[in-house]
C-alpha cells in the first residue's frame, strides 16, 4: 500500500524531495511541542558515546517512522542509531538526520535544531552525494532553511497558511561584510594553527558569538556574515561534529548561500567517510574567511 502523499508545498521544486520536507515541517512542530516533558536523560549513550535525553530518542523515533514511510525513502540513518534502518521496498533517497542538534541546551532553554540530509546513496558517503538538505531551528520561532544546492530559502513553520509555512528569506546569501565568529572546543585544547586563526579573526574586529548549538550558531553566520568552526583539537584531531549528519549537510547549505566549507586543509566534500558516525573538523562561512583560516592551519 502506498503511503506517499502528494507534497503540499514546493520547497525545492522536486516532488519527492518536497514530500520529505513536508514531513520534516510537520514532525518538527510536534517535536517542539513534546520538548518540555522530555528534558531528562535516559539510560545509555549514543553511538558517539554521548548522553541521550528523552527528547533525542523521541525526535529520532518520530522522524524515522514518518520519513521511512515515504516511498522515495530507502533508508534512515541518525546520530542516535548504530546503523541505518532500511525500507524493504527500497527508495531513491537515503536520509541522514541529527534529530535534535544541541540538545544539551534543553535545560538552559537555549536554541536547538534538527538537521536533515537527503543523499542519493546510502551513508556513509561523501557530501557530493547530497541532493538537498534542510535544517530546523527551534528558537524564539521555529524556522526551516532548505536548499537544493543552488539556492537557500528560509521559512517560518508555525504558520497556519495553506502550506504550513511562510517565506521569510528567499535566495538567502551570506552578507559580504562579516561580523561574527564561533569556534567550539576549549581554548587550551586548540592546536597552534587554530589559535593563530582565531587571533587573525579577532584582529579583524570579528565578534565572538557561540551558543553551543550548531544550527543556531550557523544561522548567526548566515545572517551576520562570518565563520563557524568546530576545529581540530590537540587531543581530538577530528573535532566533535559528525561528517554525514552535521558537517556535510550544513556545509552544503552554506555553499549554496555563496560560502565555503572546509575540513581545515581542503574542501570538506573531498572526504569520503568510511564510518557512519565519523567525525570531521569543520570550518564554514564566508569563503574569504574560511580561506584565511585554512592558511593559518597549513
Ligand atoms: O559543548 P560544545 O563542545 O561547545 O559542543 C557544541 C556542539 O556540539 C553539538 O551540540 C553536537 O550536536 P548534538 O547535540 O546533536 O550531539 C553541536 O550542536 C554544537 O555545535
Ligand atoms: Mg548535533
Ligand atoms: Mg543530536
Amino acid at each position: 500500500m502506498s503511503k506517499q502523499l502528494p507534497p503540499s508545498a514546493d520547497w525545492v521544486g522536486h516532488p519527492t524531495v518536497d514530500a520529505v520536507f513536508d514531513v520534516v515541517r510537520d514532525t518538527a512542530s510536534e517535536v517542539r511541542e513534546a520538548l518540555p516533558e522530555r528534558r531528562a536523560y535516559v539510560e545509555g549513550h549514543n553511538p558517539s558515546g554521548e548522553k541521550v535525553r528523552a527528547a533525542d530518542e523521541y525526535a529520532d523515533e518520530l522522524f524515522c517512522e514518518r520519513l521511512l514511510a515515504l516511498d522515495s525513502v530507502g533508508s534512515y540513518a541518525s546520530e542516535e542509531r548504530q546503523s541505518a534502518q532500511t525500507d524493504d521496498d527500497g527508495g531513491e533517497y537515503h536520509l541522514a538526520l541529527d534529530p535534535l542538534d544541541g540538545s544539551s541546551n534543553l535545560t538552559s532553554n537555549n536554541p536547538m535544531g534538527t538537521i536533515v540530509s537527503v543523499y542519493d546513496e546510502p551513508v556513509p558517503t561523501t557530501g557530493d552525494h547530497l541532493v538537498a538538505a534542510a535544517f530546523v531551528l527551534y528558537g524564539p520561532n521555529t524556522t526551516m532553511v532548505v536548499s537544493d544546492g543552488d539556492t537557500v530559502d528560509e521559512y517560518l513553520i508555525e504558520d497556519d497558511g495553506d502550506e504550513g509555512r511562510k517565506l521569510l528569506r528567499e535566495g538567502l546569501t551570506l552578507p559580504d561584510d562579516s561580523t561574527v565568529y564561533a569556534f567550539g572546543g576549549r581554548r587550551p585544547d586548540w592546536t597552534d594553527g587554530v589559535t593563530a586563526a582565531v587571533e587573525d579573526l579577532e584582529a579583524d574586529r570579528l565578534k565572538l558569538r557561540y551558543g553551543g548549538a550548531f544550527i543556531a550558531d550557523v544561522m548567526q553566520v548566515l545572517t551576520h556574515g562570518g565563520v563557524f568552526a568546530y576545529p581540530e583539537l590537540a587531543d581530538a584531531p577530528e573535532g566533535k561534529l559528525r561528517y554525514c549528519f552535521e558537517c556535510a549537510p550544513v556545509g552544503f547549505v552554506v555553499e549554496a548561500a555563496g560560502g565555503r566549507v572546509s575540513d581545515g586543509y581542503g574542501d570538506l566534500f573531498e572526504t569520503d567517510p568510511d564510518r557512519l558516525h565519523q567525525r570531521s573538523p569543520v570550518y564554514l562561512g564566508n569563503a574569504e574567511l574560511v580561506d584565511r583560516v585554512e592558511a593559518k592551519l597549513s
